[in-house]
């Protein structure tokens, strides 16, 4: 797939996006899948730009909390511990903890979605943030990977790329979906 077409799906799934969708299901079914996962490191986003938000699960999370900082151009994310509270501004929009947070390793990932099909394949922002984060975390040890998305990002079909990394699960405001 070149640049270019990549660049369109990523565009057609964000302006569908824009419709939204029902928020309390994606809780309903995050929390759902989150619940065998009690006592592992979670990481989360702050959900931006209408993402599905992942808020609402994460705060019932019985275990460590983390989020994505990104620390530089095409380097994987760092995690560093939340609790709750007060957040730094980051690049792109985001926010994280600040440095005095610890940094940890998590075993399950809420993986942003810009698009998704049905096979599992994924569209983010371009930057190969979790593509990156994925391999090595997978390197390290067992990891799962959920990818969160409204119902409305689902795309025909994205063509595979040999450096995108598997999600184990995909969850929208419609289903649940395993692989
Ligand atoms: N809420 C949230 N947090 C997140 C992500 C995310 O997708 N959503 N990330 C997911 O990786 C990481 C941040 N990575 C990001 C990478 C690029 C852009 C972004 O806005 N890119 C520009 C293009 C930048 C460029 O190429 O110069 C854009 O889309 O306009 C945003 C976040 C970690 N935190
Ligand atoms: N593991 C990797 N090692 C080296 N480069 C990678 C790796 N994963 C992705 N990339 C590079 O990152 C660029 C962006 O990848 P891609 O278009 O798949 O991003 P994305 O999946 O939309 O973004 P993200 O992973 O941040 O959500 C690609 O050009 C790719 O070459």
């Amino acid at each position: 797939m070149s640049a270019a077409e990549k660049a369109a799906l990523r565009k057609q799934a964000l302006a569908a996006r824009g419709q939204g969708g029902d928020q309390s299901e994606i809780d309903r079914h995050l929390m759902q899948v989150l619940a065998p996962f009690e006592g592992q490191v979670l990481s989360g986003y702050v959900a931006m730009r209408g993402e599905a938000d992942p808020g609402a699960a994460m705060a019932a999370h019985r275990g460590p909390l983390c989020l994505p900082v990104v620390t530089g151009k095409a380097v994987p994310l760092v995690f560093r511990e939340w609790d709750g509270g007060a957040l730094v501004p980051g690049p792109f929009g985001t926010s994280h903890p600040a440095e005095t947070a610890a940094v940890l390793t998590p075993h399950v990932l809420i993986v942003p979605l810009a698009g998704f099909d049905r096979h599992g394949n994924r569209i983010g922002y371009g930057g190969g943030y979790y593509d990156r984060t994925l391999q090595l975390l997978r390197g390290m040890g067992p990891v799962a990977a959920i990818g969160l998305a409204f119902g409305v990002q689902e795309l025909p079909e994205i063509p595979a790329e040999p450096f995108d990394q598997p999600l184990d699960l995909i969850v929208t405001d419609r289903e649940i979906i395993r692989f």
